[in-house]
């Protein structure tokens, strides 16, 4: 039989390449995963390599014991170890001979849809060309407002921009346990997770002293990649030898089909009571490790991909940063994640917050509405549940919030549109159902088909 050929997205995180204290690299281990890489090349699988430690390198050249508290300095630190990181790629593979290529990315480079789509195209071109794609973060350019923060984050977006089959984010523990193994002896490893809103996880203790976001960000990445149809997987990076173990394992142990995440849990009010989902069911993470153990696989996490959501929506809600919020009430709500789903209308928007301008992307979120003021009632925290790119700046939605959109020319002397954003400029995450929002009184009216909220 044919053995199914994969796309494959690797993360390395500062702790598996640079040692924690002196920021040596670590050079030994950095082989094996070329060694792993081209092995995988060479079983035919299509391999991107996201690589944080450009700054460790960096303090470590400039012998600096720790990150300067300027950033331009930070930045100038990433200059230096970037060149010096890529050049270390370089020399590995090139004892393999196997090509390799740089790519470094802010959030601007991807926030316009055509420089997303041409990143991903030069991505696909370079991976058909047998060339393996090392992907960080531009540290040396990036400032807050158009950094990805960390690296997970960063794969998981490369991961779902190449539309890959898994993405492995490597680190120094084995798995996702239910507390920080680091300092719990009792925490126990989670095999398989279905669904990471219901997952019982301590997640919160920091990780190593030179990552970035310990396992919150993991988390964070394997629910943005999982929506886009990416299968993802924590293992240990000592073993890079493992991912070929794993790969090997995946070609012949398929996952179920993916259940399309939005019609997931949630949808029935006694979910909750009347099943054990299987991230909490330790029979069934009992059975996968006896599975893994019998066939001499060893153990990692594999958060099972969901039924993908569109590309442009994935770049909506992961590509481009927000520069806002909209908060809306129920019934714009139920309107814009309806099946036929409808543009967002003036009349539905609540508060807007921060400052933005036409077709930058805002979060929204559905609230509460005061029902004497007609204004955001703040004792119900609202819940963010997609994005959009807008029609009217902020300051425009601030003066026709809460009108009809025959009023729009007169309040603003012209109307480009009635929506403030139309549907296929908005994006939902998926697994948000109505009962998280609203309280079962309101649910109960939207079953009765009652539209006026
Ligand atoms: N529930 C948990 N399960 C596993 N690891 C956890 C958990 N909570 C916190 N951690 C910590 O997260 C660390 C991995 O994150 P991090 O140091 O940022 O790695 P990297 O540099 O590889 O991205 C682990 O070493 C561990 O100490
Ligand atoms: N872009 C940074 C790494 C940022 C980051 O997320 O680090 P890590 O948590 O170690 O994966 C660098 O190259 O130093």
């Amino acid at each position: 039989m044919k053995e199914k050929l994969y796309t494959i997205v690797i993360k390395l995180g500062t702790s598996s390449l640079c040692d924690e204290k002196t920021y040596e690299s670590r050079i030994a281990n950095m082989s094996l995963i070329v060694e792993t890489v081209v092995k995988l090349r060479r079983d035919g699988h299509r391999v991107i390599i996201v690589s944080s430690g450009g700054i460790a390198v960096g303090l470590k050249r400039m012998k600096l014991a720790r990150r300067p508290k300027h950033l331009s300095s930070v930045q100038a630190v990433a200059a230096i170890g970037q060149a010096r990181l890529i050049g270390l790629w370089d020399d590995l593979f090139r004892q393999l001979e196997q090509p390799i290529a740089q790519i470094l990315l802010t959030r601007n480079d991807i926030a316009d849809r055509t420089q997303y789509l041409n990143a991903a195209n030069t991505m696909n071109s370079l991976l058909n060309m047998g060339v393996v794609p090392i992907v960080n973060e531009n540290d040396t350019l990036s400032v807050s407002e158009i950094r990805f923060g960390d690296n997970d984050t960063l794969s998981g977006i490369t991961a779902g921009m190449v539309n890959a089959d898994y993405l492995f984010l490597m680190t120094d523990v084995d798995c996702l346990y239910t507390d920080n193994p680091r300092v719990n002896p009792d925490a126990t490893p989670i095999l398989i997770v279905d669904n990471i809103a219901k997952l019982r996880v301590d997640v919160s203790s920091a990780g190593s002293n030179v990552g970035t976001g310990g396992m919150t960000t993991k988390l964070i990445a394997a629910e943005l990649a999982t929506s886009a149809g990416v299968t993802t997987i924590i293992c240990k990076s000592s073993v890079p030898g493992n991912i070929h173990a794993i790969v090997r394992y995946l070609q012949t142990h398929e996952d179920p089909v993916p259940t399309p995440a939005n019609l997931k849990d949630g949808d029935d009010e006694n979910d909750e009571i009347t099943s054990v989902s299987l991230e909490n069911d330790p029979e069934a993470q009992e059975r996968e490790l006896e599975q893994l153990a019998r066939l001499e696989v060893p153990p990692f996490t594999r958060f099972l991909r969901k039924d993908p959501i569109k590309d442009r929506e994935f770049w909506i809600l992961h590509g481009v940063a927000s520069h806002g919020s909209l908060y809306i009430d129920h019934g714009a709500y139920r309107a814009i994640t309806r099946s036929n789903k409808a543009g967002l209308l003036p009349v539905g928007v609540i508060e807007v917050r921060g400052h933005f301008h036409t077709l930058e992307c805002v979060e929204i979120y559905v609230a509460q509405r005061d029902k004497t003021t007609g204004k955001l009632d703040e004792s119900v925290e609202p819940l963010r549940i997609g994005g959009a790119l807008v029609n009217y700046s902020s300051t425009e939605i601030g003066l026709i919030m809460g009108q009809q959109s025959s009023l729009i020319e007169e309040t603003l002397g012209f109307a480009d549109s009635e929506y403030i954003a139309y549907r296929d400029n908005m994006a939902f995450y998926k697994g948000k159902k109505a009962h998280e929002v609203l309280p079962a009184t309101e649910i109960r009216e939207l079953e009765r088909g009652i539209t006026n909220l």
